[in-house]
């Protein structure tokens, strides 16, 4: 099926805000945006207006007032991209904020497989996948890196809701065929590719292109697979050229499992390796404890990082150093990783990779023997956190050319943002209260952006649109 055009055009005015690149936010005041029927974004004009673009940008592109609908920022609301988050569990969207004092191996047990298991239910299934598309599309999350379940059915409902939602996903049924409990488990490396391939073909059935969903093969990690499966999973990879995600190196007791299981690899990057599993289209979730050499491999291969600084807080897996895989060359996103990370925001993930870089910042931390001064390196600014949200994201799910930022003939994929929940309503209660004083209302442009990222949530997440078509609007 291919997917149907929207009903109108688009015309976006007013403040425009995205990354120019990993350090530097643009900011594109009185601009207008043209976004097409197919979503693509088809002209930015500079100072220009309503009846500017009117009278000027509609004749160019053949359009009539009529069939335009306008969206107008108003004063102090901005566009921005959607956001990209590139790791979470859509099955573990119940167990949000649930994780006591576990860490990663006891917190599946515990908490994640019997979640998990309980999606084999259909109708179960329906209402935790909508809550969690619709929640997620409201905290602007535009593009969404799905692990869903072993199951095939409700991983293909996933998909269902995701299109019919109209969010762009990749979804991924989950393949482990060892480690997990007998009730949740492949029953063999053969069926698991085999329900896999199901999954595939549902999801190219239902939107043939992969314009807005695509499978994703998914190892849930090593420990969880054979290196039977792994194998099959690698040649199934290079069969279809989809991409691929899975966990690497978040915790170290899992370390020392993989150790244990997979002998003749050197590493625990080397087990993908081996299985054909580290391409340019491969997803790692975490890479918290890598070595130098596995990622000198990670950037070799052109394999991606999905950085989930909220899960990685929550249990205990340790730090990320995100700096120092940048500097290797190696693309890194933002995951929620839902429900290791127990919000659904990645305004959240963006504002906890700030905090955790400051972390490693820190005079106290015994890291690897560096200098302070150098330490000082590992912080991460507003300016790249919010990169990380949005083009580096669509650099790690491999849709650059098409979403993360404002672009002629990208796509629409966009949220409105009003920062009236940050500081609108503080200056009503402040403002002018007799001594004269203002305490907001001053700001920047990019004071204000660091307000957002600090203190906004979905309340500031006016509209989200996602190849132009309107997916949430927050009712007042
Ligand atoms: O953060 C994580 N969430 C998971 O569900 C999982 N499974 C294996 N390793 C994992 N890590
Ligand atoms: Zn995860």
């Amino acid at each position: 099926m291919t997917l149907p055009n929207n009903e109108k055009n688009h015309l976006f005015l007013g403040t425009f805000i995205h990354s120019k690149r990993l350090d530097e936010l643009q900011y594109l005041h009185d601009t207008a945006i043209c976004v097409n029927t197919t979503g693509k974004i088809v002209a930015i004009e500079p100072e220009c207006d309503q009846s500017k673009a009117e009278a000027s940008l509609y004749p160019k592109l053949g359009w009539t007032t009529h069939d335009v609908i306008v969206t107008a920022a108003k004063e102090g609301q901005f566009f921005f991209p959607g956001f990209i988050d590139t790791h979470l569990h859509a099955p573990q969207y119940p167990n949000v904020g649930i994780f006591g004092k576990s860490t990663l191996l006891d917190w599946l047990n515990t908490y994640t497989f019997p979640m998990e298991a309980s999606m084999a239910s259909l109708s179960k299934a329906r209402k935790v996948y909508t809550r969690c598309v619709r929640r997620t599309l409201a905290h602007g999350t535009t593009t969404a890196t799905y692990f869903a379940t072993i199951h095939v059915e409700s991983t293909n409902l996933l998909a269902d809701l995701c299109l019919s939602m109209g969010q762009r996903a990749f979804i991924g049924r989950v393949c482990m065929d060892q480690l997990g409990p007998d009730y949740y488990l492949d029953e063999s490396a053969e069926q698991g590719l085999a329900a896999t391939r199901a999954n595939i073909a549902h999801i190219r059935s239902i939107d043939r292109d992969f314009e807005l969903v695509s499978p994703i093969i998914t190892p849930r990690f090593a420990p969880a697979c054979s290196a039977d499966m792994l194998r099959r999973l690698g040649d199934l990879a290079a069969e279809t050229r989809l991409p691929v995600q899975t966990h690497v190196s978040e915790n170290v007791s899992e370390i020392a499992l993989v150790r244990e299981l997979f002998p003749d690899s050197p590493h625990y990057t080397g087990v993908y390796e081996q299985a054909g599993l580290l391409g340019d289209r491969t997803i790692l979730a975490h890479a918290i404890h890598l070595s130098d050499e596995e990622a000198d491999l990670v950037a070799r291969r052109k394999a991606k990082v999905a950085h989930c600084p909220c899960s990685n807080s929550a249990i205990t897996s340790g730090e990320a150093r995100v700096r120092w895989l940048l500097e290797k060359g190696i693309d890194v996103g933002l995951g929620t990783d839902m429900s290791g990370g127990y919000s659904p925001s990645v305004l959240e993930a963006a504002r906890l990779a700030c905090l955790v870089s400051n972390h490693l910042a820190m005079p106290n931390k015994q890291a690897d023997g560096c200098s302070q001064s150098e330490k000082e390196k590992s912080k991460l600014s507003v300016e790249e956190v919010l990169y990380l949200a949005t083009r580096g994201g669509a650099e790690v799910v491999g849709l650059s050319s098409k979403v993360g930022s404002f672009e002629v003939g990208m796509d629409w994929d966009a949220q409105l943002i009003g920062l009236d929940m940050v500081s609108e309503e503080a200056v009503d209660d402040y403002t002018d209260d007799g001594g004269n004083v203002e305490i907001f209302g001053w700001e920047t442009w990019e004071d204000l952006v660091a307000k957002w990222l600090f203190n906004g949530d979905d309340r500031n997440t006016k509209k989200v649109w996602v190849r132009g078509r309107l997916v949430h609007e927050r009712r007042s």
